[in-house]
């Protein structure tokens, strides 16, 4: 049986384990000082052997990357044998799970998810990092049904985003780009961009772009880039599918291309603004009402209960300022006790 960190026990009911990703198990989890659930994320240090590295790496990036359609990490509890990395709770499930149950999505809907996926991919790529693993299984609904990205388990950070070329033949299959599959040294956020096409596919058509029991076949596929577009689709969303699904990544659409394409402006949407691609939590002023209502929980000075905030060190400071947040942003009063042991 695992035996959970003292420190995760004190402030977290620990409930049961709503998912496993890859050499991880993900358990929901109740944030005592607010009442807010979270997910933790807890990956047993001696099974992860080889894979140790691309934990730090999904750590690297949970914490540089903080954006509204990124899945927000709130606190990284470490132990000698554990990781646990508690973070925002989905109640909405998977983007995969919502477009089975409804076939296909209608183009005005695939049109709101689609944008805030592109800004979620072109945020991490101007924060210097590869997703690698673009899928509808990776993307989840929060309770706004809005999207969160999830699993950096296969990020990259390459020195130079857009031109070192990376090596590693990962990520599902059907997802991955013609220069991945053939083992070729590729760039990162153009395989990132051909995965954003069978995304865009997928949400459209309610099945992939390149498909077979085969793995043979569907690699043939793939690197012929040959699908099938059905008549019902929209010319500019074609168009848009036609563009990420390049072959020859140097002809493929770059994410700025994608930003500004038209069809993401339909439905009368107004262009993507900047701001959308460079916004982070912690380049917003600090909410000192939540700051206040913390000094009085944690029984400190506002003055010495804002530097704890502002310092980001993923801790019991920065799970609770960032699940207040969240709550106000979905009109929840929280209402913190006094703390019994303010040293805790
Ligand atoms: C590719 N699939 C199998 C992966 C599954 C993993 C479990 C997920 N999940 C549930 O099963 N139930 C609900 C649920 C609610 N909130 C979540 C918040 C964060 C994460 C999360 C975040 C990161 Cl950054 C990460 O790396 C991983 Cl592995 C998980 C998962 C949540 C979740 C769904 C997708």
């Amino acid at each position: 049986l695992l035996q959970y960190p003292p420190e995760l026990e004190k402030r977290y009911t620990v409930k049961e384990t709503i998912g496993s990703g890859g050499f991880a198990k993900v358990k929901l989890a109740i944030h005592k000082a607010t009442g807010e659930k979270v997910a933790v994320k807890v990956m047993c240090k001696d099974s992860l052997g080889e894979d140790l590295h691309r934990v730090q790496l999904e750590i690297d990036a949970l914490k540089s990357l903080s954006h509204r359609h990124i899945c927000q990490l709130y606190e990284i509890i470490e132990t000698p044998v554990l990781f646990c990395l508690i973070m925002e709770y989905a109640p909405g499930g998977e983007l995969f799970d919502y477009i089975i149950a409804r076939d296909r999505l209608k183009e005005h809907e695939a049109v709101k998810f689609f944008r805030q996926i592109a800004v979620a991919v072109a945020y991490c790529h101007s924060k210097g990092f590869i997703h690698r693993d673009l899928k509808p299984e990776n993307l989840l609904l929060d309770e706004q049904q809005n999207l969160k990205l999830i699993d950096f388990g296969l990020a990259s950070k390459p020195m130079d985003v857009k031109h070192q070329l990376l090596h590693t033949c990962c990520g599902s299959p059907a997802y991955a780009a013609p220069e991945v599959i053939s083992g070729q040294p590729y760039i990162g956020t153009e395989a990132d961009l051909w995965s954003m096409g069978v995304l865009l596919y997928a949400l459209l058509c309610g099945f992939l772009p390149f498909d077979d029991d085969n793995t043979a076949t569907l690699y043939r596929l793939i690197q012929e880039g040959k699908y099938k577009v059905p008549d019902r689709l929209s010319k500019e969303s074609a168009r848009l599918i036609q563009g990420l699904l390049q072959v020859d990544p140097k002809r493929r659409l770059t994410v700025t291309d994608l930003l500004t394409h038209p069809w993401l402006c339909s439905n009368d949407r107004p262009p993507v603004q900047p701001y959308d691609i460079l916004e982070d939590v912690r380049m917003r002023d600090v909410d000192m009402d939540v700051v206040q209502q913390m000094a009085v929980h944690f029984g400190v000075s506002l003055s010495d209960m804002h530097p704890l905030v502002v310092n980001w060190a993923f801790d019991k400071y920065t799970v609770l300022y960032l699940s207040m947040l969240k709550a106000k942003e979905n009109g929840k009063i929280v209402k913190l006790s006094r703390l019994w042991y303010p040293a805790d």
